[in-house]
């Protein structure tokens, strides 16, 4: 596997994934292995991010660290504890939002907390105080159909955020937004993140987005049955400024090499999905 620098935290494992096979059972009874012998560790306070061709298994593995599917073989450790069901201790970000439409920006805030028992009044202050972190104090009475991708966005970011999750499991949280907008994103994320940092791991098809937030980035190849073959740390200086720091020659000189593991994969990864011939 490559790997840039073999590293050990002192840290506690937020995340351990220990040789995880995970596969599906499909409609004619066959079985589709997506990821097989997978490891993976997140320290606490460290940024992971995941990147792969197309279909390989990134979200496989993020659903696994949720709690979300069972694998067929391997364990999930969170904090050093067998997962057994749902990962309560995670804050969930997917791609698509998850806002409730008829309720405002500050509802869809607080309702994480009223729903965990914080009275009403505290809970909607606290979501007031998320809403002007996440650069939207004053948007708390727009519903969802009132706000930009970016602005639903930073709302689903203070949803997630204002439970105060030990752990952030992120699957292309900035997918649908425009380049700038991600950019943008990215910053906050990374603001918001340092400010109380938690182990993240970051599903992205974007290396330069990986490598821009995060402390190490991880290669998976192409499926099916795919493995993690790659395992970089990203020595980049923080705190970091998504657009500028891409202009770094050290992240030049990381993304040439870490693309040029994970173009091959991406070509397989075509190439198995008929993608390109
Ligand atoms: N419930 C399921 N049943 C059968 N196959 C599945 C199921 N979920 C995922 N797969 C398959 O497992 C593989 C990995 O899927 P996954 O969504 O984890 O990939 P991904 O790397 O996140 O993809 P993308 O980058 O396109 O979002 C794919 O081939 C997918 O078709």
């Amino acid at each position: 596997m490559q790997q840039a620098a073999a590293r050990e935290s002192a840290a506690p494992r937020a995340v351990h994934l220990d040789d995880l096979t995970i596969a599906f059972r499909l409609a004619d009874r066959s079985t589709f292995t997506a990821v097989r012998d997978a490891s993976l560790s997140v320290a606490d306070g460290e940024f992971v991010a995941i990147v792969g061709p197309t279909g390989c298994g990134k979200s496989t593995l993020l659903n696994a660290a949720a709690g979300l599917l069972t694998p067929a073989a391997g364990t999930v450790e969170i904090f050093g504890q067998p997962l057994a069901g749902l990962n309560r201790t995670a804050g969930y970000l997917f791609q698509a939002d998850a806002l409730f439409p008829w309720k405002t920006s500050l509802e869809n805030v607080a309702i994480g907390l009223e729903v965990a028992g914080t009275p009403k009044a505290e809970a909607r202050a606290e979501a007031a105080r998320w809403l002007s972190r996440v650069g939207l104090g004053t948007f708390g009475d727009r519903y969802p159909h009132m706000l930009s991708g970016g602005q639903r966005k930073r709302i689903g970011l203070a949803q997630v955020l204002i439970r105060h999750p030990k752990i952030l499991l992120m699957d292309e949280p900035f997918g649908p937004l425009d380049a700038q907008t991600r950019q943008i994103m990215g910053n906050l994320l990374l603001e918001l993140w340092s400010a109380d940092r938690k182990g993240v791991m970051f599903v992205t098809h974007d290396l330069e987005e990986a490598i821009a937030l995060a402390d190490r980035v991880v290669i998976m190849s192409a499926g099916p049955a795919a493995r993690i073959i790659g395992d970089w740390t990203i020595p980049l200086a923080r705190p970091r400024e998504v657009a500028e720091i891409k202009l770094d020659k050290a992240f030049h000189d990381l993304h040439r090499e870490i693309w040029a593991v994970l173009r091959d994969e991406v070509m397989k990864g075509y190439a198995q999905t008929g993608g390109l011939g």
